[in-house]
């Protein structure tokens, strides 16, 4: 019988994108019960067994709707019945600490799976975001208007984690899971309209692909592989300007760095203000283009206020960032 075109398009995600992955390295699968990510599971099992990976399913129990402790043992149960060779559920406590309840859920999330990482010795874990996902990330970056790496998208690969399946689409990984005999699970939440990703999932690229043409998720991903290449482009001059320019006090020094094209310039300010310890979920663009104003539109204005209790000033040919009780004393 001929391989399924979805089982073989969710087994190449996992080919390609693991292909560095030695024979005997240890492989952690997060898997939530969703199709995305029993799909993948079931790829990297197969494939494991020819690449010589023991794989080792985790699941992580949120604790926060009533039944999610049988909904996790019933993932680990559904993970060994795959092939994981070891299979893990962990309970968390999503402790909000000033996130929203999603936000907070995924921090807790990513806590434990590297403590699971640890603990079993894996060279990598895996998640199961699609390009679906990939196009509403790109979507919602766009509409918040934070800039290019917002509409850049997820990363393939960060840390230790890797997304091998950001070329193929939900679609595929829910046929992948049915032709196989895989029952997923369908969370709540996707069908609460409140979530702004929800609606985008349901309402907004469906209305989209109907009016402008099939391919606009695919287009989308690709939009955001690009941008996603040339953001490190210029996230790496500028690190290695920011190493070069930067005092022992953290200071900048202004003639150099005002010969700097602007999108380096403005990511080598973005840099000096996190380095001094401005929280970078405040952060916003609008603070780092008030810190160029003191380069490129410098009239004698005496500092500005940065998140952090900081502030910038220009002094004697050089920008310093302060804390603020010594920003009036020097
Ligand atoms: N409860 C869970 N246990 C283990 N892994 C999970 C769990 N929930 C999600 N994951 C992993 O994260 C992937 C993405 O899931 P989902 O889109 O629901 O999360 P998200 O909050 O958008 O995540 P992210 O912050 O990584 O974008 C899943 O395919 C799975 O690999």
């Amino acid at each position: 019988m001929s391989l399924h075109p979805a089982v073989a398009a969710v087994r190449l995600g996992v080919r390609r994108h693991l292909a560095d992955v030695e024979p005997g390295s240890t492989v952690v699968v997060a898997c939530s019960g969703g199709a995305d990510s029993l799909a993948l599971l079931a790829a990297t099992v197969f494939e494991g067994e020819k690449a010589g990976w023991q794989v080792v399913g985790a699941t992580v129990d949120h604790g926060l709707q009533p039944g999610s402790a049988e909904h996790a043992a019933h993932v680990v149960a559904q993970m060994a019945t795959l092939g994981a060779g070891e299979t893990l559920s962990a309970r968390v406590q999503v402790d909000g600490g000033g996130l929203g309840p999603e936000a907070a859920a995924r921090r807790a999330r990513y806590a434990v799976l590297e403590q699971v990482a640890e603990h079993v010795g894996a060279a990598v874990i895996l998640l199961g975001h699609t390009r679906d996902d990939q196009a509403e990330t790109v979507l919602l970056g766009l509409t918040r208007g934070s800039g290019g790496r917002s509409i850049a998208g997820m990363r393939r690969a960060f840390d230790r984690y890797r997304r091998p399946l950001l070329d193929v689409s939900r679609d595929d990984t829910v046929t992948a899971c049915q032709v196989q005999g895989i029952e997923f699970w369908e969370d709540p939440h996707n069908h609460d309209r409140g979530f702004t990703r929800v609606r985008v999932r349901r309402t907004v690229l469906p209305l989209l692909e109907q009016e402008l043409g099939p391919g606009v998720a695919t287009t989308l991903a690709r939009t955001a592989d690009q941008l996603r290449d040339d953001m490190d482009f210029l996230d790496d001059l500028a690190e290695a300007d920011w190493v070069e320019l930067r005092g022992a006090d953290g200071s900048l020094p202004v003639d150099p760095l005002v010969g700097r094209p602007g999108p380096v310039r403005r990511r080598v300010l973005r840099l000096a203000a996190l380095a001094a310890g401005a929280p970078s979920a405040e952060l916003f663009h609008d603070h780092v283009l008030a810190m160029d104003s003191l380069l490129t539109d410098w009239h004698g204005q005496k500092w500005i206020d940065l998140p952090g209790h900081l502030r910038c000033a220009r002094r004697a040919g050089r920008l310093l960032l302060l804390r603020h009780p010594e920003a009036e004393s020097r």
